[in-house]
């Protein structure tokens, strides 16, 4: 397995990785684009920080490529959805850098109140000026905080031992949960007229592009001041260069910028703005956690399939992952079998049942489900991450439900596929061991295995049918390796299953399907 590292990772998780026998680390310093873009076509993993931007062009000659490890939190520097629909998982490593950036929040908002940078500059060139650089305390001043996720928080409690009155605003928090955390949850309008110092903390999203703009500056204080540490573009630039030079913003703290470096900006021009060049996560600490933590996540997943801190795909716990990985299996092999008897298919209604589907994340089976469905039917590459996706295109609807129905197992998946009309449903359980078995098709109760080449012949339940398959098979060299018999309870019709230790040829089937007893025969690959 290659991987390629992109952007500065810490020798600790280099060193994880190289430590691994089946793994070759590319790690040139600095790569350019162009560079990535020709060692890509070679690679099963990329680690990028901040600096490589991830583009749906990229991942296009990437065809080995099975996994984007950020070495961080923000992954806007990815285009995920194009990562998701060639079946690349994008991970992260959420909270690992949250005290770093938090710190920095901090170490920003002082240095801003009684600027320090200035200060230090005009010391530089000879100067005692005291009267110019005059500041203001924290200390009863009121922050808005915008986002009060990991580093929010950390900032919230931070800003609390200075004594400051908190505000926060974050749709996904309830007021009681930051009333908790010593903040009082106010709408964005509240906060934007209270704060003394406003401080971001949200991902770069759609919905949060530009947050602070020209209509949103208005609405805040005379006086100001700004601190960003999340990302460039929740800021219009222009909009905050404007309130600064008119004296409506105070001044403003920025580390992160709609365009890195950020050449030309008109900002960088103004005294009472000071800047880092994208240090929120640059401690030592920080890094070492992302490195570790990026390096042991992209090998679980590249060895083990256990996916952690997916961006694209719902997580889980090694523990998790033991106990779902026979239900997993089994989901995928019903997706399996469907795909093969049905088409077009389109719509497909799962069942969860038994105590055991109770308590473990569904997404992973049901994700199984939509692979296996469509691995048989489609010619580009499968897997968890982009069968959703796929699904989506091909118009397939899905629903998936959770009952807490037993029928004496410890968990049960019942799939149901309606195409032309038609419903079809197989139910599959984990037995002791983690064998996974059919139990149900149709009507016909059984107790199947779920592996190697099967064929489902139903017939009008009368004598001699079964000896009439044996010898038919037995005419074409084919040898049955077992075979589960079950009849409807009306007992007019009846399934075999029957395993082979070869492929049945077409003449084959066709000479079975000859007899007016057997009603139809489909040869299944598990
Ligand atoms: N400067 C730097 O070096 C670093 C920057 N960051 C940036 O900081 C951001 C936040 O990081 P974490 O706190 O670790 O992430 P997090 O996911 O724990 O917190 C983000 C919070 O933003 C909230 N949010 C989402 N949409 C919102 C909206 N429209 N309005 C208000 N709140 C909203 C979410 O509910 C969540 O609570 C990252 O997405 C990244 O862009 C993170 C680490 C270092
Ligand atoms: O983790 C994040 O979101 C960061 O912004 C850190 O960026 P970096 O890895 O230092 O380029």
């Amino acid at each position: 397995m290659r991987i390629l590292i992109c952007d500065g990772l810490h020798p600790q998780g280099l060193d994880i990785l190289r430590a691994d026998p089946d793994v070759e680390v590319l790690a040139p310093d600095q790569p350019s684009a162009e560079l990535i873009r020709e060692i890509l076509p070679e690679c099963d993993a990329m680690v990028v920080r901040s600096r490589t931007k991830v583009t749906a062009d990229l991942l296009e000659n990437a065809p080995r490529l099975k996994v984007i490890g950020r070495a961080g939190t923000g992954v806007d520097n990815i285009q995920v959805q194009a990562a998701s629909a060639r079946g690349i998982l994008v991970m992260n490593t959420p909270g690992a850098n949250a005290m770093a950036a938090a710190e920095h929040t901090m170490a920003l908002m002082l240095a801003l109140a009684r600027h320090v940078p200035q200060a230090t500059q005009s010391m530089r060139e000879g100067r005692w000026d005291k009267k110019r650089f005059m500041g203001t305390e924290l200390y009863q001043q009121t922050l808005g905080i915008v986002g009060l996720g990991k580093i929010g928080t950390i900032v919230a409690d931070r800003a609390l031992g200075f004594k400051m009155n908190v505000l926060a605003h974050d749709p996904h928090i309830t007021p009681e949960t930051a009333a908790i955390l010593g903040t009082e949850w106010v709408e964005l309008d509240k906060l934007w007229s209270r704060a003394d110092f406003i401080t971001l903390h949200t991902p770069l999203t759609a919905e949060t592009r530009n947050l602070i703009n020209r209509d949103t500056l208005s609405k805040m204080k005379k006086g100001v001041r700004i601190i960003n540490c999340a990302r460039g573009g929740l800021i219009d630039e222009e909009a905050l260069y404007e309130a600064i030079v008119s004296g409506h913003v105070a001044g403003a703290a920025l580390d992160v910028f709609a365009k890195e470096p950020p050449e030309g900006s008109p900002l960088l021009r103004l005294p009472n703005v000071i800047f880092t060049p994208h240090l929120g996560a640059s401690s030592t600490q920080a890094q070492e956690n992302v490195s570790r933590a990026i390096a042991m996540q992209i090998l679980d997943y590249l060895k083990r399939g256990i996916i952690r801190n997916a961006v694209n795909f719902p997580s889980m716990s090694a523990r998790e992952y033991d106990r779902l990985r026979p239900y997993m299996r089994l989901a995928e092999q019903l997706g399996h079998l469907h795909g093969q008897l049905s088409t077009p298919i389109e719509r497909v209604d799962i069942e969860y049942s038994g105590p055991e589907l109770q308590e473990l994340p569904l997404d992973p089976l049901t994700q199984s489900i939509a692979k296996g469905l469509l691995d048989p039917i489609l010619a580009e590459k499968v897997n968890l991450v982009n069968a959703p996706l796929l699904l989506q295109e091909r118009k397939i609807q899905l629903t998936a439900t959770r009952t807490t129905a037993t029928q004496g197992y410890t968990g049960l998946i019942r799939v149901t596929v309606e195409s032309k009309g038609q419903k079809k449903s197989a139910t599959g359980a984990v037995f002791p061991g983690n064998e996974i078995r059919l139990i149900r098709f149709n009507t016909y109760r059984l107790e199947a295995e779920l592996e190697g080449i099967n064929l489902i012949v139903q017939n009008k339940d009368t004598p001699g049918v079964i000896g009439f398959i044996g010898t038919t098979l037995g005419t074409f060299h084919i040898n049955i390796a077992n075979m589960h018999l079950s009849r409807t309870p009306e007992k007019d019709k009846a399934v075999a299953i029957i395993r082979l230790d070869t492929e049945a040829p077409e003449e084959a089937l066709n000479a079975l399907r000859a007899n007016p007893m057997i009603l139809s025969v489909e040869q299944v690959r598990l």
